[in-house]
């Protein structure tokens, strides 16, 4: 497990280009990044604003232009081939936008589990790998391939999957987009588990439930880190007669513009960006 003190992944200044017909687009510009074994890190902001490349760099499925990624102290891009994809295989679990290209199509759910374990060199038997679908309440199409599952059901497989075994690094992009209430708690519970074992898991994510249940959050804004919060630190202010509020100094980077959208929800207020 991966202590608080020293950072599974670090990237420094991570730049990356895509070829466009206008010229390169920058979808990651100077983003610094240090991710923590043991918590739920939520990557954010407006559509392409380059959460899923921030995403697929960190997985290393994609080498940055630029900057330097950490992995346990030592640069990724010194890495061979071959350590690489050993590394990927055994400590990174992966969950990709679109869930089914994170899933192996000729095989059923319980396949998927039990693959992955054997990938990832984890034991697992039929119980067990019946006992992850479980989690996600998937037990009824254990024998059921991905072409016939629903979005949600393949969203949630996809998820399963990825978690076997509490890889040291678990990604998934947009992992809650597909769900409903139920669902999306059953895999926010489960990202939690692994966290506790010791995963360090991020998310790209638009959901609000998934947002709530992360120990930080990153904001990006045209791909650049415009602000990251801690959860879990109350503020004691008090409202004044006109209903102003004074926001703890770290809020205000996340208002660059000082224009807030404030919404009343279930007897709380929430508080975003006006974007
Ligand atoms: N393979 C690619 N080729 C060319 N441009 C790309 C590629 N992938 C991403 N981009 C561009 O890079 C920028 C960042 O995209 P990215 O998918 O990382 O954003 P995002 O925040 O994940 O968006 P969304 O929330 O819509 O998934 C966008 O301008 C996008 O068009």
């Amino acid at each position: 497990m991966t202590t608080d003190s020293a950072p599974l992944l670090e990237g420094r200044d991570l730049l990356q280009l895509y070829a466009a017909p206008t010229g390169p687009t920058q979808a990651l510009r100077g983003v610094d990044i240090a991710v923590r074994g043991g918590r739920i890190s939520a990557v954010t902001g407006p559509s392409g604003s380059g959460k899923s490349t921030l995403l697929a760099v960190l997985a290393m499925r994609e080498r940055p232009a630029g900057g330097e990624l950490r992995h346990r102290g030592r640069l990724v891009a010194g890495l061979s081939r071959r350590q690489l994809q050993s590394l990927r295989r055994r400590e990174i679990g992966w969950v990709a936008q679109r869930p089914t290209h994170s899933l192996f199509p000729q095989l059923d759910a319980l396949g998927q589990i039990l693959e992955m374990a054997r990938l990832r060199g984890v034991p697992c038997d039929d119980n067990a790998a019946r006992a992850s679908l479980a989690e996600v309440d998937l037990e009824e199409v254990a024998r059921a391939k991905p072409a016939v599952l629903s979005g949600g059901e393949q969203q949630r497989l996809a998820v399963a999957a990825a978690a076997v075994g509490a890889p040291a690094l678990l990604v998934a992009d947009e992992p809650t987009a597909e769900l409903d209430d139920d669902s999306a708690a059953l895999v926010l519970r489960l990202l939690r588990d692994r966290a506790s074992q010791g995963s360090a898991v991020v998310v790209a994510t638009h959901d609000a439930r998934a947002i709530a249940a992360a120990d930080t959050v990153y904001r990006f804004r045209h791909g650049v880190l415009s602000g990251s919060q801690d959860a879990g630190r109350d503020h004691t202010t008090t409202i004044d007669g006109q209903g102003r509020l004074q926001l703890p100094p770290e809020a205000l980077p996340l208002f660059p513009d000082r224009r807030v959208v404030v919404t009343v929800v279930d007897g709380h207020v929430e508080l975003r960006r006006a974007e």
